[in-house]
């Protein structure tokens, strides 16, 4: 295939002077009739007409053209997928170990017993990290490239396991997870970014999915693994020292691997963004692949300013003053904010600590089930979420996640169990009794309600965003984000010991039935939409009934013909349809 550059160079001239495209055109003064179905009162029509006026997004009918030539995705999408979500992996294991180490680490830090509040410091360092460098990756990663961030990100994860695994005192040990925690933010905004943006629309939910998948899966790995070192002596620090392996192989790999089409076209290196294109898009033909590029030039002239600091500047202002920006915005954190503060990472960061006070000799060993369970219902989102649809799926998962909330609290209030002091637990029961197996089954049921709606689907936030303002969008969530792990994961233990175990669970049970309400009220269904109807959706209102309809119809287009033939719903026949 040969890249005729002159051709994209009359491109980038005659695009920086265009208007935006108007997406759909039947959208008129005339239309108010139309836009009653979407807006909820005569300002949100106006503004919602407006916005559709100025909505410009990259994934039009050549994006739906190129995923028809494309059943499966190619070879390079694959290789790209497994190696950018070994970040994902990396984010898991390295939350996922401190459960077990936290229990194993014994008296080797400052020859002492770790209180809770030293407890919940290392574990939040992490977090802490993660969210310094979680609100920055989103621009350093328009800078300098998405594989250089990741590259970069790898360097931490092995400072920060070095520092740890040689850690002999308290403090040693916090800046060695506070630093790894850089490395995690970064992964963890970086990673699904990276893969939303090499892979065709058709199989984005589900190739996010997988860095999820890696997510719960590195988590379950920890667990094994420190399960299996419990008994050997500073097996804590062997357990550490394996995190080195991953991103070594992901800093080494990246080496000959691209980055992606649209980083090149932000750099006008638009040669490489074809190169890149043809191996992921296979089939497709080169005109089809030259439109595209040329849709995505065209979009990244719509951001204005003439360099990166003033277009990160313009798009802080577009996505607080576009109101389906802004619409957006508040779903992707409304959603991380969920993920994190009804309560799952408590389980995920102290799962033994709390099974060790219930009772069970090898807390680790039990701690496995949940993340066990994390992992094998994160497979299930990855079969249904595109199916189902997100919204579907949150809005099943959630009640149980509040009924299981509710039974464990119940529980631990029967139990009769305090957490008092620093190191003392009062357990009014010998044993396992009958409450401490209801606990277990009633986390078993929460982790698997959890993992199949809102543990996977904030991650699909760069669908919620426009081009223009996706790294920015996807910073302020994925901050989001770490702000909540950082606030469970250093009050949650603290929380057992002043509210009781009863009093948080019931309270996490409170915020999940918020939550719901969230959902219900501001979460449109976005599964098999293209991202320029998302903006459609989300302008004049969260309009989950109009994006209801515009999925199901999405739906029923299964090859090239019947979307050529049947294609596009607009405005008006969907609420025809209606
Ligand atoms: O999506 C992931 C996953 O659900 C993990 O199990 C959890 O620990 C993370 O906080 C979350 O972001």
């Amino acid at each position: 295939m040969s890249f005729d550059l002159n051709k994209f160079d009359e491109i980038r001239t005659i695009t920086a002077d265009v208007q935006p495209i108007i997406i759909n055109t039947s959208v008129d003064n005339s239309n108010d009739e139309n836009l009653n179905g979407f807006g909820s009162n005569s300002n949100s029509r106006s503004e919602g007409r407006d916005t559709i006026l100025r909505t410009i997004d990259e994934e039009d009918n050549t994006s739906i053209l190129m995923t028809f030539h494309n059943t499966n995705p190619s070879p390079l999408i694959i290789i790209l997928t497994i190696i950018s979500s070994i970040s994902g992996f990396m984010f898991g294991y390295d939350t996922g170990y401190i459960s077990s180490a936290l229990v194993a680490i014994g008296k080797d830090l400052d020859n002492k017993i770790l209180t809770y509040g030293e407890k919940e410091m290392i574990t939040a360092a992490t977090s802490l990290g993660a969210l310094c460098t979680a609100l920055l990756a989103g621009l350093l990663a328009d800078s300098f490239g998405r594989k250089p961030i990741i590259m970069v990100s790898n360097v931490m994860f092995l400072i920060g396991a070095c520092l740890q695994c040689a850690a002999h005192t308290f403090w040693t040990m916090v800046i060695g997870r506070f630093i790894m925690g850089f490395g995690i933010g970064i992964g963890s905004l970086v990673s699904p970014l990276f893969i939303s943006e090499i892979s065709p629309s058709r199989f984005r939910g589900r190739l996010t999915v997988i860095n999820c998948l890696c997510i719960t899966g590195g988590q379950l790995v920890a667990y094994g693994c420190g399960a299996g070192l419990t008994h050997i002596e500073q097996g804590w620090r062997i357990l550490i020292g394996l995190g080195l392996i991953p991103p070594t192989i992901q800093f080494v790999v990246f080496f000959w691997l691209p980055d992606t089409p649209r980083f090149y076209i932000m750099k006008g290196q638009l040669d490489k963004a074809c190169k890149v294109l043809s191996k992921t898009y296979r089939g497709s033909t080169d005109d089809l692949i030259h439109e595209k590029v040329e849709e995505l030039s065209r979009l990244n002239n719509s951001i204005p300013g003439s360099n990166i600091w003033m277009k990160t500047i313009n798009s802080i202002k577009e996505i607080h003053t576009i109101p389906s920006n802004f619409r957006a915005l508040i779903i992707a954190c409304g959603l991380q904010g969920i993920q994190q503060f009804t309560g799952f990472n408590s389980l995920m960061y102290f799962s033994s600590t709390i099974f060790e006070t219930v009772g069970f000799q090898n807390s680790t060993a039990v701690s496995i089930i949940i993340a066990g369970t994390n992992f094998i219902f994160t497979i299930v989102a990855f079969f249904v979420i595109d199916k189902l649809g997100r919204r579907l799926i949150l809005l099943i998962a959630i009640p149980g996640m509040i009924i299981s909330l509710i039974l464990c609290s119940i529980a631990f209030h029967f139990m009769g169990i305090k957490f008092q002091g620093d190191e003392t637990i009062v357990v009014n029961n010998d044993g396992i009794s009958g409450w401490g197996i209801l606990i277990i089954l009633g986390m078993i049921f929460y982790v698997a309600s959890y993992a199949i709606g809102i543990g996977n689907v904030p991650w699909q936030q760069s669908e919620l965003f426009p081009q223009n303002v996706r790294g920015i969008g996807t910073s302020f969530s994925t901050t989001t984000n770490w702000i909540g792990s950082l606030v469970i994961s250093s009050t949650f233990l603290t929380m057992l010991e002043n509210i009781t175990p009863s009093g948080t669970f019931g309270l996490f049970a409170i915020l999940s039935f918020i939550s719901l309400i969230f959902v219900w009220i501001c979460y449109p269904e976005l599964s098999g939409l293209e991202l320029e109807e998302t903006q459609q959706i989300l302008t004049g209102g969260f309009n989950i009934k109009a994006s209801q309809i515009l999925a199901k119809r999405r739906k029923q287009f299964q090859s090239v013909d019947d979307f050529e033939n049947n294609f596009k719903p607009t405005v008006e026949n969907i609420i025809e349809y209606d």
